[in-house]
């Protein structure tokens, strides 16, 4: 029996807006075990952002936890962080319990500010001595491949890929047990995308972070590092998998499609050929009825277009909502 690290139970996350609600997280229920990597996939506004937001429970205007439930396990026990207000998840499991490394990380660091400032705000906010994290931040720079004194340069002194190694290097200073990556590697050349995955598989390896939520659009980088992937579509789970199951057989129309439409180097993905899936994306405003991808799916039935598919667990490590694997079909 694995070690849950993290819970979600039935959450929705929605954008309310003046004129409309998007409804970016839909009834959204998973687990994040400890010492695991999950990779987390789907089209451009399927909500893998917001659902980074929700683990964290980053709940800035207009995002708002509409329902639902999320745990996170610290020392030994349960914690219901949806319960607390975001100064206090921020306050007492922010960088120490969880961390994130947002989208464009590297280019959101303020070029007038040097490096070695985020480690003393750190030590700040958290009552540490500043002397000692700026000492650890050394060590932890030389981990991640970058010169100790180069934590006194500001940001534009680095490149790119130095940068993004910077910011998770002081993003994992507290060692937090879980790590969310929001497309860490997506502005990286070939080169610095291998280095950053190895960085972050070290930084496993060594159990200074437990576990990694890593999302991205790029299922061959998922391949390398994730051991099971979850599959979003619409705001929705549609699959959430053993990674190696998933890649030898995908079961979800969805997921199927989505491995059928990207250029890849995996053997298994690329003997399928490559295709389009049909249609455009489910709009999060007015989503369609029943299963939201049925507009699209070449498997439709009657039963997809009037009630949802649940998230279940079809066989050991493989949970998928489609009527195609559940008994109730019309
Ligand atoms: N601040 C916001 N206000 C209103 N709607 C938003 C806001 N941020 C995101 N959305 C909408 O919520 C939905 C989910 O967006 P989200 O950024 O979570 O998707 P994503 O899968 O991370 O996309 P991408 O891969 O492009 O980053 C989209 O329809 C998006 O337009």
């Amino acid at each position: 029996m694995k070690d849950v690290l993290l819970k979600v139970e039935n959450a929705r996350a929605y954008y309310v807006l003046e004129q409309a609600t998007v409804k970016a997280v839909d009834s959204v229920s998973f687990e994040i075990y400890e010492d695991e990597v999950v990779g987390i996939v789907g089209e451009s506004g399927s909500g893998k952002t917001t659902l980074s937001n929700l683990v964290f429970m980053n709940m800035l205007k207009p995002l708002r936890l509409i329902d639902g439930k999320v745990f996170l396990k610290t020392d030994g026990k349960f914690e219901e962080i949806s319960a607390m207000s975001r100064d206090e998840v921020k306050r007492r499991f922010w960088g120490s319990d969880i961390t994130i490394i947002p989208q464009s990380a590297m280019n959101a660091l303020m070029p007038t500010i040097r490096m070695s400032k985020y480690v003393e705000h750190l030590a700040q906010s958290h009552g540490i001595d500043e002397k000692e994290l700026l000492k650890k931040a050394e060590e932890r720079f030389e981990q991640v491949g970058l010169k100790p004194e180069w934590l006194r340069r500001y940001p534009f002194e680095l490149s790119g890929g130095m940068r993004q190694r910077a910011v998770i290097a002081i993003a994992t200073l507290l060692n937090p047990k879980l790590l969310v990556a929001d497309e860490p590697t997506s502005a990286l050349d070939v080169v610095n995308q291998k280095v950053l995955l190895q960085v972050l598989m070290d930084l496993k390896r060594k159990g200074i972070v437990k576990s990694i939520m890593f999302i991205t659009h790029d299922i061959a980088t998922i391949r390398q590092i994730a051991d099971r992937m979850l599959v979003m579509y619409a705001g929705k789970i549609v699959e959430f998998s053993n990674m190696e199951k998933m890649l030898e057989k995908p079961l979800h129309p969805y997921t199927k499609g989505l491995f059928e439409s990207v250029l890849t180097p995996e053997p298994e993905v690329r003997e399928r050929g490559i295709s389009v899936i049909p249609g455009a994306p489910a709009n999060l405003i007015n989503p369609p009825s029943g299963c939201r991808f049925q507009p699209r799916c070449p498997h439709a039935m009657e039963i997809c277009k009037q009630k949802e598919p649940k998230l279940i667990e079809v066989e050991k490590d493989r949970q998928v909502a489609c009527f195609l694997f559940q008994e109730e079909r019309v």
